[in-house]
């Protein structure tokens, strides 16, 4: 017989021994079992919020399961229900922060000028929220709110130019607005490896400590460049304790999990896994125009709805880019004395075309090689069956040909028997938004996109 909440008790203590009193309040305190289908095995499990969501079905669903078994030889299947009206947006810390003493030392503020390099742009008031960074910015709020509390350390990850950089540096703009005496440390990983070898050159080892290890916010960019450096690792553990057992907040970003960084320390490893990983993913083509949009209004340009679209379209996976795309199309302007309009932005961001143009990739093409991949037949996805084994790759292939050809929507609907441009768009917005979501599509258009441009 399960005793759900005799099990409870047991798999909590469990989780005591292994996690140090913060991180257990954090995720466990709030966190109940609602109920046990005998029949299925379904485990339903009330937490606070979706970040805490997130935590226990990477990093605890398995415990869970492992600990059933060893406890009775039950077989369970955990599902997470958020419990509460907390809004999607900010999420609050699950109890009232202990608060942390401000520091008010004058060396703190000799390091806040010397040493303190934030990007004034960066801010939650200038990050757009989408659907690929509202979990991120939510955690960096809520660590913002209550530094050293809870979801310490803050790990974000993800691909290049996803704003990673930029939410790690609001976090650290709203502690000084809060408190302008804090000493807020950011760093590139690379400046750490750097001091401490220079450190030990000149042996200075002692001050190297006292920057880092007096720090009440620590943010530690690109930390991926720890990789198979032991020493940097070694040194970076201890200041990571001491910043740790004082409760001071340590935020990291890096383009990949601490598991995949190679040859990172287990310690280090399970210190990162205390807190909260969360990860960054490519925006979608409605964050991608309201980045712009913001962008464009902060920079005073007037631009059109149907323009900012169009240049939204054509980078899709980097923020980066679509800045600089954004740049290329305000100097075409400038230099042609002209309004920016969508013909005026197709002919600044030519490059990005002839890139892909050079590519000489052609509809045909795409369609023949999305009907081998799909075994079927170039004219099934031209045709109108609406059967699933057909639909689904016909709107690939429509997704392909807006992202990787210089095609209208008109034309492409054209090439696949005369459909209508919203069909076309329907398709795009559907598979842009499936490559989020479901694997096997991302997974497929990652082996469509290699086959086509290489
Ligand atoms: N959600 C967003 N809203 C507004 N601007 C954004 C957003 N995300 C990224 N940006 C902008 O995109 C640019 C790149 O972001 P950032 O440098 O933070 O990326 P990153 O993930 O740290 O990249 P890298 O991996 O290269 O370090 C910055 O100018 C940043 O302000």
């Amino acid at each position: 017989m399960f005793d759900l909440q005799k099990f409870w008790d047991y798999f909590n203590e469990q989780m005591r021994q292994e996690y140090n009193e913060v991180a257990y309040n954090a995720w466990f305190k709030n966190t109940k079992p609602i109920s046990y289908n005998k029949e299925t095995g379904e485990l339903v499990i009330a937490v606070k919020n979706p970040i805490a969501k997130g935590y226990w079905e990477t990093n605890l669903s398995t415990k869970l399961i492992q600990t059933a078994y060893a406890y009775g030889n039950f077989e369970v299947l955990p599902v997470f229900e958020i419990d509460g009206e907390e809004s999607p947006e900010r999420f609050k810390a699950p109890e009232p922060p202990k608060k942390v003493p401000a520091k008010s030392t004058p060396v703190a503020s000799d390091f806040i000028t010397k040493d303190l390099q934030l990007n004034d742009k960066y801010t939650f008031d200038t990050f757009v929220q989408g659907e690929g960074n509202k979990l991120a910015e939510g955690a960096a709020l809520a660590v913002a709110d209550s530094p050293g509390s809870f979801y310490n350390p803050l790990f974000i990850f993800g691909g290049v130019g996803l704003g990673k950089t930029h939410l790690m540096q609001a976090i650290g703009h709203q502690m000084l607005k809060e408190r302008p005496n804090a000493k807020v440390v950011y760093i590139q990983s690379e400046t750490f490896v750097n001091d401490f070898i220079n450190s030990i050159k000149n042996k200075t080892q002692d001050e190297f400590r006292e920057k880092y290890r007096t720090a009440d916010l620590l943010l530690v960019d690109d930390i991926q460049f720890f990789a198979k450096k032991e020493g940097i690792q070694e040194e970076f553990f201890h200041t990571f304790e001491t910043l740790y057992n004082d409760q001071k907040q340590i935020v990291m970003t890096s383009d990949r999990l601490p598991t995949e960084i190679p040859d990172l320390s287990e310690r280090l490893v399970s210190r990162f896994a205390w807190g909260l990983q969360v990860e960054i993913t490519p925006p979608d083509l409605e964050t991608r125009i309201a980045i712009l949009r913001k962008k464009a209004e902060s920079d005073g340009l007037r631009i059109d709805d149907q323009t900012l679209d169009y240049i939204a379209s054509q980078v899709s996976t980097n923020i980066r880019e679509l800045e600089g795309a954004l740049v290329k199309v305000q100097a075409h302007a400038t230099i042609e004395k002209a309004d920016i309009n969508v013909n005026l932005a197709r002919d600044a961001l030519t490059d990005l075309k002839l890139v892909q143009k050079s590519r000489g990739i052609q509809i045909p093409k795409i369609q023949e090689v999305v009907a081998n991949y799909f075994q079927t037949t170039v004219s099934e996805l031209k045709g109108k069956k609406r059967v699933r084994q057909i639909v689904v790759p016909r709107q690939i292939a429509m997704y392909l040909a807006r992202e990787l050809t210089d095609a209208s929507l008109p034309k492409i609907g054209q090439e696949f028997g005369g459909k209508d441009h919203t069909t076309v768009m329907h398709a795009y917005e559907k598979i842009e938004k499936d490559v989020r979501t479901d694997s096997e599509i991302k997974n497929a258009i990652y082996e469509l996109r290699q086959m086509l441009e290489h």
